[in-house]
């Protein structure tokens, strides 16, 4: 007789190049559960706390190298909400290249999506992530969407997208991000646009909570 496995949230993570509409994907699917009773989770948010640096030296930061993330700090959270335990998640400011002071309470679910460019490329992280997802979108497409999100939303100017994307966003791209491709479970092309890949995981994830009682 086999001994039946403790229950733990299932963990999804979605990866991909920046702009590749990983937020999308994730947003898609976790807006599906208006009950809120699955949690999402952003890689962003667990960037290094930068409070001790100037903003010139913020600016100067390669945000794209794992180096970049507090990673320790997201494994720590997840493995927390693996055992059902709340969190204090992190909040990201763009404009101000650091974390924000305040924190958002997030209780525990039964099924977490954790989201980000760097996710798959740690073996610790990758090793808690129970399906990995990685968003497909060609770079010119990427880029374009890059360019008019950081310009609208993220406080950049034109020239500084197109420096840091050649510096580093393009290199740590093919560096360290689409390697992680191989570790893929589901590869999913051009993103939210794709119903039918949003449906499918919508579909799975609505089956793991029928199949706890969620
Ligand atoms: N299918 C799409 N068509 C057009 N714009 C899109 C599409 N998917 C995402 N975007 C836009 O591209 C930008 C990046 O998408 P997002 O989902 O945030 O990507 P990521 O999380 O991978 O950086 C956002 O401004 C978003 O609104
Ligand atoms: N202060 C920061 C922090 C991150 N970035 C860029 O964000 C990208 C990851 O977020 P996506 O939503 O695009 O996946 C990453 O490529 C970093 O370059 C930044 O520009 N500034």
């Amino acid at each position: 007789m086999t001994e039946e496995q403790p229950a733990k949230p299932i963990v999804i993570g979605v990866t991909g190049g920046t702009a590749s509409g990983k937020t999308t994907v994730s947003r898609a699917i976790f807006d599906h559960f208006a009950d809120n009773s699955i949690l999402l989770l952003e890689q962003d948010a667990y960037y290094n706390d930068q409070t001790e640096m100037t903003m010139a030296q913020r600016r100067a930061v390669n945000y794209d190298h794992p180096l970049a993330f507090d990673t320790p700090r997201l494994i720590a959270d997840l493995e927390k909400l693996l055992h059902y335990q709340a969190i204090e998640k992190p909040v990201y400011d763009y404009k101000l290249f650091n974390r924000s002071t305040e924190t958002i309470l997030q209780q525990p679910k039964e099924v977490i999506i954790v989201e980000g460019v760097l996710i798959l490329d740690d073996p610790r992280l990758r090793d808690l992530m129970d399906i990995k997802v990685f968003v497909d979108t060609d770079d010119d497409v990427r880029v374009i969407r890059r360019i008019e999100r950081d310009i609208k939303d993220r406080g950049r100017t034109l020239e500084s997208v197109i420096t840091q994307y050649l510096t580093t966003v393009k290199p740590m791209y093919h560096q360290f991000v689409e390697p992680t491709k191989r570790y893929a479970d589901l590869i999913v092309p051009e993103g939210g646009a794709n119903q039918v890949a949003v449906d499918l995981l919508i579909t799975k994830v609505n089956s793991i909570l029928v199949q706890r009682g969620k």
